[in-house]
């Protein structure tokens, strides 16, 4: 009796060759960025080695690109960038890797277009140097973050070498409540077990409440893992998968697709969780670590957090909702995806950002930007006075160069809120784009359900 994951695993170790508790896995495919791929093409190449099948590699720029819409190819976001940019395009032409290079149509934020172009599908194995490439478990691979030494060893052999993880079924069942969503499931679950209640495991979420979430979602709630301090996170494939899948570029043949993989009925997990849909909430966060969530209707916690209180300027007990703004962010791999402009836009139409908010949206990938603009989404965001980005990380991580001024409390769509993660000083709350887009209209934090009623509607 086996599970998703033993499955998975099964059918990529390489026989005979553990070693030290450790298996080797074959990689199917591989991805890089000009952040942390680069490092590991200039290595292999300075060994005097070539990558074992370049076709199965994809190098993508998204880390330092610059977000201004019209950039120019290699203009970065932060000084001297853009010969992170330049080298990686570089060394991955000349090792006849598929590069999707900042002028690409397909070009976006990895974890976003893997999908997009069905680089990743159920039954593959995909490793990249970046943490969150557990997202990409939600079509049913196996995906997980490796370091830019383990891409090298990789690339020369398409093989990586690592410890198979403990096993944890998060089954999730009943119904979401109407404007709820993968995020406020994935905080609401991190801020109930803790930022390493995942304990390296790697994850299978189920349940009815799994099943209803369309793709996008899934890829939400698996993205947050790595937050969860999981080995990556699965989820099985059934029809959605396939349909999102099909007719994609690097999709597998339909027979592919349409094998079964799932858990068995008996099989057994070394950790089980249960979570009731219908008790989960929108979710905020208050401090500096993921876990640092309480319901959008909540009240910060009294109990310590003293560090995290002060670089956040909250007072303890004090409500979340109402507290002044100075940013909104709608972007990155967690929620950058169309459904998640879509909710945004939902609320923004017919609205303004409130005076004294900066609020930039910046879709996850060009296929993403090019639909919104199809449906007049970037006409909503600019007409409510969101800037509108070019596809990148943009402003989920500060690179250096431009960001929001220091002390700047910023509604962020990402899915990290460490101190300084969106610049020196920045003070993140992370939630879902709904929330984002009322905040900006509020000035300050607050539910989409609290706005005023828009005119045109009273
Ligand atoms: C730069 C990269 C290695 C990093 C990661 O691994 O996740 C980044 O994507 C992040 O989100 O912090
Ligand atoms: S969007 Fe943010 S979390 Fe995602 S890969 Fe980029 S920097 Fe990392």
């Amino acid at each position: 009796m086996r599970t998703l994951f033993d499955k998975l695993w099964d059918a990529h170790r390489v026989e005979g060759a553990a070693i030290g508790g450790h298996d080797l896995i074959a990689i199917d495919r591989l991805l890089l960025h000009e952040r942390t791929g680069g490092v590991a093409l200039k290595s292999l190449a300075e060994k005097g080695l070539r990558p074992l099948d370049p076709k199965r590699a994809f190098a993508v720029m998204d880390h330092i690109v610059s977000f201004r819409e019209g950039r120019d190819r290699d203009e970065a976001r932060s000084p001297g960038g853009g010969a992170f940019i330049t080298e990686t395009r570089a060394m991955a032409t000349e090792a006849g890797l598929n590069l999707i290079d900042t002028d690409h149509p397909s070009q976006g934020i990895v974890h976003v277009i893997a999908p997009e172009l069905a680089i990743a599908a159920p039954g593959l194995t995909l490793v990249c140097p970046d943490s969150h490439t557990c997202s990409l478990g939600a079509l049913g691979a196996l995906a997980w973050g490796i370091g830019s030494s383990e891409a090298e060893h990789a690339l020369a052999t398409g093989c990586v070498r690592v410890k198979k993880p403990k096993q944890m079924r998060i089954r999730i069942e009943g119904r979401l409540p109407p404007g709820v969503t993968a995020k406020d499931l994935a905080l609401h679950i991190i801020a109930n077990y803790g930022a390493n209640g995942g304990n390296g495991c790697a994850i299978e979420y189920s349940g009815e409440a799994v099943a209803d979430l369309d793709i996008e979602a899934r890829l939400t709630l698996c993205n947050l893992a790595v937050e969860f301090a999981a080995f990556t996170a699965v989820i099985a494939p059934d029809e959605k998968t396939r349909a999102f899948l099909e007719g994609k570029p690097f999709a597998p043949p339909s027979n592919v697709l349409r094998q079964r993989l799932e858990t068995d009925e008996q099989a057994v997990f070394d950790r089980e969780i249960l979570i009731e849909a219908t008790t989960v909430s929108p979710q905020i966060s208050w401090g500096t670590s993921p876990e640092e969530t309480i319901s959008l209707s909540g009240r910060v916690p009294t109990d310590g957090r003293e560090k995290a209180l002060r670089y956040m300027g909250l007072a303890p007990g004090m409500p979340i909702e109402g507290v002044p703004i100075g940013g909104a962010f709608i972007g990155s791999c967690t929620n950058g995806r169309l459904s998640d402009l879509v909710s945004a836009a939902k609320v923004l139409r017919g609205r303004k950002v409130a005076e004294g908010v900066r609020a930039v949206c910046v879709p996850g990938s060009q296929g993403v930007k090019r639909e919104a603009e199809r449906q007049g989404l970037d006409v909503i965001f600019k007409d409510a006075g969101f800037e509108w980005g070019a596809p990148g990380c943009a402003m989920c991580f500060y690179a250096g160069g431009e960001t929001f001024a220091p002390g700047t409390r910023v509604v962020s769509s990402t899915n990290r809120n460490f101190e300084g993660r969106q610049g020196p000083g920045v003070r993140t709350h992370l939630t879902n784009p709904a929330v984002v887009a009322a905040s900006a209209v509020a000035g300050r934090i607050a539910s989409p359900s609290s706005l005023p009623v828009r005119e045109e509607a009273a």
